[in-house]
């Protein structure tokens, strides 16, 4: 297992996208009422999405003052700006306008509308990020984050770091442009694993038998070039938020 990660399984999908849920929105209140505001950093696929449709669903969200969250994406598809495809756009559809938030707070990554390459794309959110921690007097190239989420890939991939592909070991870029990725789209702008481990928490959000491999894989400790999901850490805690199906019988 990634050391100091902690398995936590939930009967179904949809009971572990309202307890995360739930757990979001305690991290993110107390995140508030320590420093006045709260940091999350999103993540595409299905179980993002399940677990904002759920936190724009719960009686509770109203304990955090959603105009004083910051949102950052670990990672993008490089497509145009309003194609479904992107995860901002699965994230804004998942919470369908339940939560209002501060558009100066929310940082989308860029589109091949607004950027020729993905590496302009991926330098410019690493200029954003520079610009959040100064904003914050932070020494360090990017704002504090309370909060990660993650989804691991049936191949062990999280964000758009995929076995096999450059920039799993990199130490240096925090963002970095992806390309030839094995889940469609192929071009993707991803945060590199220092700077997805720099959240204090770092949740996976894992349903499903077919991701019981995987799981397996991150718990075990797996080498990165086969299972970068192995590498995640958070600074202060690590959670693989699963279903029972992707546990061993
Ligand atoms: O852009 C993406 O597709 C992702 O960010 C990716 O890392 C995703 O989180 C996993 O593939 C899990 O996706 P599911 O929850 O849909 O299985």
């Amino acid at each position: 297992m990634s050391p100091g990660a902690e398995t936590v399984p939930h009967p179904d999908k949809a009971t572990l996208a309202a307890e995360s849920a739930e757990r979001a929105l305690a991290v993110l209140a107390e995140a508030q009422e320590e420093r006045g505001e709260a940091t999350v950093v999103l993540t595409g696929g299905s179980m993002g999405a399940a677990v904002l449709a759920a936190l724009g669903a719960s009686p509770r969200r109203a304990e955090v003052d959603w105009s004083r969250v910051n949102v950052w994406w670990s990672d993008e598809r490089f497509v145009a700006e309003d194609s479904p495809e992107r995860n901002c756009v699965q994230a804004v559809e998942a919470l369908g306008g339940a939560l209002t938030l501060n558009p100066d707070r929310v940082h989308y990554m860029g589109d091949a509308g607004e950027f020729a390459t993905a590496e302009d794309a991926a330098l410019d959110y690493r200029r954003e990020l520079a610009a959040a921690a100064d904003a914050e007097q932070r020494t360090e190239a990017f704002p504090v984050f309370d909060l990660s989420l993650l989804g691991l890939g049936p191949d062990g991939h999280v964000a758009s770091l995929f076995p096999g592909l450059p920039h799993v070991h990199d130490p240096e870029a925090t963002v970095v442009a992806v390309h030839g990725s094995p889940k469609p789209p192929p071009d993707r702008i991803s945060m590199t694993l220092p700077l997805v481990n720099a959240a204090r928490r770092v949740w996976f959000l894992v349903a499903g038998a077919d991701k019981a491999e995987a799981v397996a894989a991150v718990r075990a400790g797996a080498p990165l070039e086969r299972t970068p999901g192995a590498g995640v850490r958070g600074t202060e805690e690590t959670l693989l938020l699963v279903t029972q199906d992707c546990l061993p019988g």
